[in-house]
């Protein structure tokens, strides 16, 4: 098993935008400077005989030149810190699709709702913290230090005194944001949980309808609602108490620039020019305090990002270690295969082109022995081997084309009939589709479906009955003709007659073919059975189809 390795923001191209965003806050931080220049001077130009001098020449152009400069420069200080953002954001997305996509079902049981709010609301936050925090950070502290060296020219006092003072305000903030961080954590998890709510319970409001609960769970969202907002509020409280402590900061570093060049004695010319610099100073001051809080919006998120990816997931093998896919008739070997709490050591074999039918009381193990032998749940100890090839060896793009699982916990997903019977296989071609339809006998449902293949279906085949999804799915696993057929639960839901196109659909399947039934009567086409009983497979004798009715 490994872990993921997660995207850093300033990896790679990023690295570059982030440099751009540094040599834009230069930019500003050398027009700071020559503002404060261009103003001192046309002060110094005010105070003078106006006949005997003449107006500054160039000024006005100067300005002009400053003002687009700057104004070209914030544009595009937008537009690469927005890539920043988005190109950090799209790693980590993709990142943790691929990560959950591969994690082994049983360790990931995360809601629907809190899925998603990895995906829209902390991407929010992290693409903020890129986008408006790092990039800001970047153009901020080059565009500070430009003009405390703005203000130096002035006067070194003032500069010093705005310097301590800028200081005492991070520190304040700094002071401030283990409580943000707390308040943060609270409203993440509040959001967390009526999102989770929510998105269940509207999934299955036929439950809630069928057994009249809207009126309680009403109150439940509200109560849930009622606490996230307070959570919100709470936050927003200390989003305040950083937002006020940079607006003092900027309000007391004007008033004691101005008290401090009254101390140091500097002139008009000079006072008025730090003060165009203090003026300019309150972007990078104001950009900073909202660093802060995109940090922590950031961290908690990223947190809640990093706990998802430490899950361990099934590695990819290297190209070295993956294995020819095996040539055979599809066998099936067991060897001493133990998942905790559900199989215990079993061995069994199933030659290639056998039916076997896999029964046992309910919580035996059938689903989790039928995931085993898919490939999909890795056993604790022991192997499975399809035709002498360990399948963990195989390439999973391969063992996927070879065994095939048909089962509750796959569902249709939300298109067409037709694009989930090609969902395996998007490029089969027509006639292989035809023969999926035919051997799952879902050409009776196709003839009654409104469009035919192009009905639509959503989440889970919702607007098809269940034993029409259960022969789209059918269809789904045949196509492409694997070697491996494994089904669980296959007939139910099935009426007779479709109960009979399974049947047919095993007798007729060149592979090999496991079956978990409770109705073994229906199932005529099958070799042998298995017995799933205290994490055991028993495997059925001389008499076995007698067996196949007492055991299931
Ligand atoms: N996703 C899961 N995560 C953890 N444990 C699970 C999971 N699914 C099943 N189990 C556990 O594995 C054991 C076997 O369950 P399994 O679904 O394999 O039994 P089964 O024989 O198929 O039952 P049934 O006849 O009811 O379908 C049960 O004790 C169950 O609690």
């Amino acid at each position: 098993m490994s872990a993921a390795v997660v995207p850093k923001p300033l990896h790679g191209r990023r690295a570059l935008l982030f440099a751009g965003l540094v040599a834009l806050g230069l930019g500003h931080a050398l027009a700071a400077i020559a503002w404060s220049l261009l103003v001192r001077a046309m002060i110094h130009r005010l105070g003078a005989p106006q006949q005997a001098t003449g107006w500054l020449p160039g000024a006005g152009s100067t300005a002009l030149g400053l003002a687009l400069a700057t104004a070209a420069m914030l544009g595009l200080e937008r537009v690469l810190a927005e890539r920043l953002g988005q190109s950090w954001v799209n790693d980590l997305r993709v990142t943790v699709f691929e990560h959950i996509a591969r994690t082994p079902v049983r360790e990931y049981r995360r809601s629907t709702g809190a899925t998603s709010l990895r995906f829209v609301g902390d991407m929010t936050a992290l693409r903020r913290w890129a986008a408006l925090g790092l990039a800001k950070l970047a153009v901020a502290v080059p565009m500070l230090a430009g003009c405390l060296v703005a203000l130096t020219l002035a006067s070194p006092l003032v500069a010093a005194t705005v310097g301590v003072v800028v200081l005492g305000g991070f520190l304040g903030i700094q002071a401030l944001t283990p409580r943000l961080y707390e308040t943060s954590v609270e409203a993440r998890r509040r959001r967390a949980r009526v999102a989770a709510h929510v998105t269940e319970r509207v999934r299955s409001r036929l439950v809630m309808q069928a057994y009249g609960q809207e009126d309680k769970e009403r109150r439940l969202l509200h109560r849930r609602s009622s606490r996230l907002a307070g959570a919100m509020v709470r936050r927003a409280r200390m989003v305040g108490a950083v937002r006020a402590t940079g607006e003092a900061t900027i309000m007391i570093a004007t008033g004691t620039a101005l008290v401090a060049a009254f101390i140091a004695g500097v002139d008009a010319a000079a006072a008025a020019g730090a003060l165009a610099v203090i003026g300019i100073l309150t972007t990078p001051l104001r950009d900073l305090t909202r660093v802060a809080e995109y940090r922590v919006g950031a961290t908690v998120s990223m947190e809640r990002l990093a706990a998802t990816l430490r899950r361990p997931i099934r590695p990819r093998l290297d190209s070295g270690e993956v294995v020819e896919p095996p040539e055979g008739a599809g066998t099936l070997s067991v060897r001493n295969v133990s998942v905790t709490g559900v199989l215990s050591r079993v061995s069994v074999e199933l030659p290639g082109g056998s039916t076997v039918a896999l029964v046992g009381p309910n919580g035996s193990g059938k689903s989790s022995l039928l995931t085993v032998l898919a490939g999909l749940l890795l056993p604790d100890s022991g192997q499975v081997l399809l035709d002498g090839v360990d399948l963990r060896a195989v390439d999973e793009q391969e063992l996927r084309r070879m065994i095939r699982l048909v089962g509750p916990d796959l569902p249709l997903l939300r298109g067409t009939v037709a694009d989930n019977i090609r969902y395996a296989a998007p490029d089969a071609d027509e006639e292989a589709v035809a023969e999926a339809i035919r051997l799952s006998g879902l050409d009776e449902v196709l003839a009654e479906l409104p469009d035919g293949p192009r009905t639509r279906v959503g989440e889970g085949g919702t607007g098809l009955s269940a034993g029409q999804r259960q022969r789209v799915a059918l269809a789904r696993a045949v196509l492409g003709r694997p070697r491996v057929l494994l089904l669980d639960e296959a007939d139910a839901h099935l009426d007779p007659t479709a109960a009979t196109a399974v049947d047919r659909l095993i007798a007729g399947f060149p592979g090999t073919v496991v079956v978990v039934t409770h109705r073994p009567e229906r199932i005529n086409s099958v070799q042998m059975v298995w017995r799933l009983r205290g994490g055991q497979v028993e495997v059925g004798t001389d008499g076995w189809r007698e067996q196949l009715t007492a055991w299931a």
